[in-house]
């Protein structure tokens, strides 16, 4: 049977990629710090993935293993060397912490076969496999580095699956019946179930990124204001869904500038993500989708990036500047990233908040209406 390794058996990780590598007759190897994940992973063997929906569907994903990256780092490396495929779902700001691992991986590897090797990190972040790649090489010898052309491959990709944190109890997941799994390729790769290969990523991962998750974050932070716990619950506002609705017009005015999207598909592409983040059976918490926010204001993510690329491009960004002020105000007591967030706001102000995360002009017009913006935001809040 191939092998593929997975690193995070998370969310994403069992609920989307790992499925889909099950489905098509890998044995998956999930590597991830939760014992008690990995404990059941090795017990169980198996476990369910449920769609959420009316009808009751369910899959059986078998052939999975785990294996403790913390303890078992002799078994991490092994497994490097069997598998056809190594992907991650750790959330961006872990890459590097596994880079090294991968690194050892990959120098045995290149000592004990020629068979390709497909590296694909699945994060919501562009260019996130170039990143992970930059990290492994800093871990590799320059004989090791030249023996991996032609025989490992690093691919980004953009993965779209609405997948709520679950009982930690169970290995079983929930997930929207909707997936879309892109990968940046033109070579001719052993196929997954699922995988839709592209030449040029860059209209999807945007496409993606700055509707579905500049659309969910709007959502969560509203939400989180207006002391919603779930987005579903938070979209039962009107008001919400309309400042969503504009937001993601902002951000489409400058995908169809950008990628010459058709405007009306893409108008339907939004409406379409809006009724996804209905779902009811989710029941997704703000605090999920809100989380890392200091990542989230990142100068490439979801909010920041649409907004300098609409105001270069002269469209409007007022949405988005709303958008940013929300997040702003995110002070979630167990989010490390809101407490982190807030510490800077009361120690250095608004806009040098702004200079530091997203590497923002302090003077500049975006800057100015952010600030305008989370002063309403507040108000209306106390
Ligand atoms: N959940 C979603 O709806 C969704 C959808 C698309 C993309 N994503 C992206 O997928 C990635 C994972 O998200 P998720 O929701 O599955 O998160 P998650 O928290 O459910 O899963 C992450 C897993 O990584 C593990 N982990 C953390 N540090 C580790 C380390 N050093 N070594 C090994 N494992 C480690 C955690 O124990 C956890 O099991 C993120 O980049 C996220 O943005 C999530
Ligand atoms: O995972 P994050 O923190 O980057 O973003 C939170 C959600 O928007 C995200 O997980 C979505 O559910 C997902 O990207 C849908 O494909």
């Amino acid at each position: 049977m191939k092998q593929t390794v997975h690193f995070g058996a998370g969310n994403i990780g069992r609920g989307f990629i790992g499925a889909l590598f099950s489905e098509s007759h890998y044995h998956v190897t999930f590597v991830d710090v939760a014992t008690q994940v990995i404990d059941k992973l090795n017990e169980q063997q198996s476990y369910q993935v449920k769609l959420a929906q009316s009808k009751d569907e369910t899959i059986t994903i078998q052939n999975v293993s785990g294996i403790n990256n913390m303890t078992h780092e002799k078994d991490v490396i092994q497994a490097i060397q069997q598998a056809t495929y190594l992907t991650t779902a750790i959330g961006p700001n872990i890459l590097p912490r596994i880079a090294p691992l991968i690194a050892q991986g990959l120098t045995e590897r290149m000592l004990a076969t020629d068979e390709k090797l497909y590296i694909i990190a699945c994060e919501n972040q562009i260019a996130a496999t170039d990143i992970l790649k930059q990290h492994i090489f800093e871990h590799l010898d320059d004989t090791t580095k030249t023996a991996l052309e032609g025989k490992v491959y690093f691919f980004n990709s953009a993965v779209d699956r609405i997948v709520p944190i679950q009982n930690q109890n169970s290995l079983d997941v929930l997930v929207e019946p909707y997936f879309e799994w892109v990968v940046e390729t033109t070579e001719n790769i052993p196929p997954v179930t699922g995988m839709k290969m592209v030449a040029d990523l860059a209209p999807f991962i945007e496409r993606k990124l700055f509707t579905v998750n500049t659309g969910h974050a709007v959502i969560a932070y509203l939400g989180y204001l207006a002391g919603k716990k779930t987005i579903d619950e938070t979209l039962a506002d009107e008001h919400i869904v309309a400042e969503v609705r504009e937001t993601l017009k902002e951000t489409g005015a400058y995908l169809v500038k950008e990628y010459g999207l058709d405007e009306k598909e893409h108008l339907a592409y939004i409406d379409k993500n809006i009724e996804r983040f209905k779902n009811a059976y989710l029941d997704d918490g703000v605090t999920r989708v809100g989380r890392a926010p200091i990542r989230k204001l990142g100068p490439e993510d979801r909010l920041i990036r649409p907004a300098t690329q609409a105001q270069k491009a002269g469209l409007s960004y007022k949405h988005l500047a709303n958008a940013v002020a929300a997040t702003l105000l995110f002070d979630y007591p167990e989010d490390e990233e809101a407490m982190e967030m807030q510490a800077m706001i009361r120690e250095k102000g608004l806009a040098a908040t702004l200079n530091a995360l997203s590497g923002l002009d302090e003077k500049s017009e975006f800057t100015k209406e952010v600030v305008l913006r989370y002063k309403a935001l507040q108000n209306k809040r106390k």
